[in-house]
C-alpha cells in the first residue's frame, strides 16, 4: 500500500451506524482510550455502513467500520477485527431479551417462550444470509422454522397456544435483530396463536418503549457493555429475561487487505 498512514488513506473516518447504537458510544470511548483525536466517527445506519463497505471492497480501498458478530458481512467479505488491547469494546457480549414489567402476569405464554428462546450464531446466520440474498424477511423466518422443528419444539415445550392475544416486539434495524425479530414473530404467530406487531425503532426508543410498556419485549439488548447506559437508565423499569444469544462481539473492523491489526495501528 501507499506510504500514507491508514488515517490519511481513509480521511481519518470510521464509518459507523445509527447514533443511538451502543457500538457508537464504545467507539467514542475507543477514540479517547487510544488517543485517536484526529479521527471522526461518521453516523449513518447499518444499511449505509454495509453499502459503503461493499463499495470500498469492490475497489479494494481501505476502510474502517464499526462491526459486530453475528453479521452476514463476515461470510460475504474477508474481514478482520482490529485487536482492542484496552478493551474499549468489552469482553464477550450477549444479546438479551428484555420485557416490560407485568408481562409474566398478563401474557404468561409469551413470557415463557421469550424466556426459553436462545439460539446460536450459525442459526441466526441462516436467516440473515437468506434475507441478504433477497428472500423476504418473513419467508426467511418461516423457512428457518420449517428447517428446525426440534429447536422450535424445545422453545415452545409445554406452552399452551393462545387465541389471537396481541404482542408488540420492539427491535432496531440491525441485520442481527431483523433476523431474531422475524423468527420470534413467526413462532409466536404460527405455533402459539399470537398476533405480533413489530415496532422498528432506534436503540433509545426501543429501551424506552419496553420501559413504558408501549412494547411488550425486545430481543435487541446488547449486554453487559454495549447497552450498559440504557440498562442503568431503565434499571427496575424492565425485566431482563436473559441471553437469547451468547458469545457475540462488537469492534472496529477492516477488510483483510488493510495493513492494520490493532486499534493502536490507527494512531498516525
Ligand atoms: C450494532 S450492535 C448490533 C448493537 C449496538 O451497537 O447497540
Amino acid at each position: 500500500g501507499s506510504d500514507a498512514s491508514l488515517g490519511d488513506q481513509v480521511g481519518h473516518k470510521i464509518i459507523g451506524i445509527d447514533p443511538g447504537a451502543g457500538i457508537m458510544t464504545a467507539t467514542q470511548k475507543a477514540i479517547e482510550d487510544y488517543g485517536l483525536s484526529d479521527w471522526n466517527l461518521v453516523e449513518g445506519s447499518g444499511a449505509a455502513m454495509t453499502a459503503t463497505l461493499d463499495k470500498a471492497i469492490k475497489k479494494e480501498d481501505p476502510i474502517v467500520i464499526t462491526g459486530w458478530t453475528p453479521h452476514w458481512m463476515f461470510s460475504k467479505y474477508d474481514l478482520k477485527y482490529l485487536e482492542d488491547p484496552k478493551k474499549s469494546y468489552g469482553e464477550a457480549e450477549e444479546i438479551h431479551t428484555i420485557a416490560r414489567l407485568g408481562l409474566k402476569e398478563d401474557q404468561p405464554e409469551a413470557y415463557q417462550f421469550l424466556s426459553n428462546f436462545q439460539w446460536t450464531e450459525e442459526e441466526m446466520g441462516e436467516v440473515m444470509i437468506a434475507i441478504q440474498d433477497g428472500k423476504p424477511e418473513a419467508q426467511a423466518a418461516t423457512d428457518f422454522i420449517a428447517a428446525h422443528p426440534d429447536r422450535v419444539a424445545e422453545w415452545t415445550d409445554g406452552i399452551t397456544p393462545v387465541d389471537g392475544n396481541e404482542i408488540t416486539l420492539a427491535y432496531v434495524a440491525w441485520d442481527s435483530e431483523i433476523a431474531s425479530f422475524n423468527v420470534v414473530q413467526q413462532i409466536l404467530q404460527d405455533k402459539l396463536g399470537f398476533k405480533v406487531k413489530g415496532l422498528q425503532v432506534d436503540a433509545g426508543p426501543m429501551w424506552l418503549g419496553v420501559a413504558q410498556g408501549d412494547a411488550d419485549a425486545s430481543l435487541a439488548a446488547w449486554l453487559p457493555l454495549t447497552h450498559a447506559d440504557y440498562l442503568s437508565q431503565y434499571e427496575g423499569k424492565i425485566e431482563d429475561l436473559g441471553a437469547n444469544m451468547t458469545g457475540v462481539k462488537t469492534g472496529l473492523v477492516v477488510p483483510a487487505y488493510v495493513d492494520a491489526n490493532s486499534i493502536e495501528d490507527l494512531v498516525s
